[in-house]
């Protein structure tokens, strides 16, 4: 472990005393809040507002304790109200998902009957799930409809269709959507399209979906706006071509979390991860509650296994587990049953815990998008958070990716790791592509598992050779076996 502690970088936290912490708050409130850095850009820029206009969404907002816009909402209220589309990129936790939906809802004000007039269109059913409940609590006492699209629900509007006329947004997935314009759904009244974590949209494997979606939106006055925390110049590229004339909102610095502080944890080898961890635990460096980022299901099931019994309450999440156990750990975060999440990037994007203390990216991301928006589980609505990411030699020639970040960001990094070479685009692709193959995650020895799959193979045996007796109806020799079965 000394030699670990050596190789380490910036493990330790900084004790700051409490007033430099509460200016430091301060201070991100007020580039979260006044508008800190921003840059727009486009024809005829529109002033932001000060304040959210006087509305029933505006009372319901007050009653979630939402009283101040936030720096991107200053900026998408006016401009969304004014039917202008839009590119906005602000920092994770910002406040992106009410910088759509309230002047949507502001502009639509009251029930239309016809169909869906604004539709919010998110990568996963887990963020619609949280945005459908953002929109529920900003409806209260209005009579603007609004219904997630999930499968239950789409079979029902699908054999009732004059349902769907009874609402006015629609919150749902680029698949789920499709699927019902193949069943007759038509588009034709949406007046707003968002796209949340439009990046993700523009990916590969989803572009097809959201270009059929954006056709089938025939109405020529729809206006389109695209959210995310992370806007590389490709997918602006590609969505300039889909925006008509748009204006361009920048919060803060493109791709950097100031809210974050972030540190870089060399590990050695992936079989020191978990002893490490544990240890973080111990020590108190690791404070609940916290998620834990890791590579693949495979990885989240073991880890969980490995954890489970360490009193630290924890949970985990990924793309197996159907979608109400999905809902059920999640509930349990939120409540703080769960003090420990372990998770694949399902639950990098959107995802809003309040309360979240630390983002630990167990195994390396595999891109610098992905780093930003899991490390964004934390640090959120003016809060200060802590990431820390292991990283082992395999890791290293991507290292660099993350430095740049955390540099940008205001955070200390060691200088030998801003030397390193940067990686190139082939370099960037192959870790998006096929990220390292990593050890299991297990800390029992490898003699111990040799041990127990070699008693588990000669009970099959044993079971195989009894039931096998059996059939010839030899006497005496099942119950022998069965004998030999109790003391194994
Ligand atoms: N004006 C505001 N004042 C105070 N809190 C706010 C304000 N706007 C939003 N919030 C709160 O901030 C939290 C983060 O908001 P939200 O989930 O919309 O962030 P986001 O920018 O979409 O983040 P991400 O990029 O991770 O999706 C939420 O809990 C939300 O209720």
């Amino acid at each position: 472990m000394d030699a670990l502690r050596l190789l380490t970088t910036n493990v330790k936290f900084r004790h700051k005393p409490v007033e430099e912490e509460a200016e430091k708050k301060e201070e991100l409130k007020n580039e979260l809040f006044s508008g800190g850095k921003v840059k727009i850009t486009g024809s005829n820029p529109i002033d932001p507002v000060t304040e959210f206009p006087d509305c029933i969404f505006k009372d319901n907002l007050e009653k979630q304790y939402v009283q101040d816009c936030s720096a991107i909402q200053r900026y998408s209220i006016p401009i969304l109200s004014s039917k202008r589309d839009l590119l906005a990129c602000a920092p994770t936790g910002s406040g992106k998902t009410i910088a759509y939906l309230f002047p949507i809802l502001y502009s639509l004000q009251s029930h239309v009957e016809g169909g869906y007039r604004a539709l919010i269109i998110a990568p996963t059913k887990d963020l619609c799930e949280q945005i459908y409940k953002q929109a529920k609590r900003l409806t209260v006492n209005s009579s603007v409809h609004v219904t997630e699209l999930n499968k239950s629900n789409e079979k029902i509007q699908e054999k009732s269709p004059q349902l769907r006329e009874r609402y006015d947004v629609c919150i749902t997935t680029p698949m789920r959507l499709i699927h019902a314009l193949r069943s007759g759904l038509k588009l034709d009244k949406v007046e707003f399209v968002v796209m949340d974590e439009a990046d993700r949209l523009f990916e590969e494997g989803f572009v097809e979906q959201t270009d059929e979606i954006l056709s089938a939106c025939t109405n020529p006055n729809v206006c389109k706006s695209l959210f995310s925390a992370t806007l590389p110049s490709t997918v602006e590229e590609l969505a300039q071509t889909v925006a008509r004339d748009p204006l361009r909102v920048i919060i803060g610095t493109k791709d950097t979390s100031r809210s974050i502080d972030q540190k870089l944890l060399f590990v050695g080898s992936d079989s020191s991860k978990v002893v490490i961890f544990r240890q973080m635990i111990a020590n108190g460096e690791i404070k609940p509650r916290i998620v834990v980022f890791v590579q693949d299901i495979e990885r989240a099931k073991a880890l969980y296994t490995e954890l489970m019994f360490d009193e630290i309450h924890v949970g985990v999440i990924h793309g197996e587990l159907p979608e109400v156990k999905r809902e059920e750990v999640l509930n349990k975060f939120r409540k703080g049953d769960v003090w420990v999440l372990i998770a694949t990037d399902l639950l990098a994007r959107g995802i809003d815990f309040h309360g979240v203390k630390m983002v630990i990216n167990f195994d390396f991301p595999q891109s610098v998008h992905s780093y930003i928006h899991r490390i964004g589980r934390t640090g959120r609505a003016g809060h200060a958070g802590k990431a820390i990411t292991f990283f082992t030699k395999e890791d290293s020639e991507y290292v660099k990716l993350v430095a740049g970040v955390m540099k940008a960001s205001g955070c200390e990094v060691p200088s030998w790791i801003l030397s390193l070479p940067k990686p190139s685009k082939g370099t960037k692709k192959k870790l998006k592509k096929s990220p390292p193959k990593r050890k299991k995650i297990t800390t029992r020895a490898s003699y111990d598992r040799h041990k127990e799959l070699r008693k588990k193979e000669h009970i099959k045996k044993l079971k195989r050779d009894a039931s096998l007796a059996k059939q010839k109806g030899k006497e005496g020799s099942t119950e022998n076996d069965n004998t030999k079965l109790n003391y194994l």
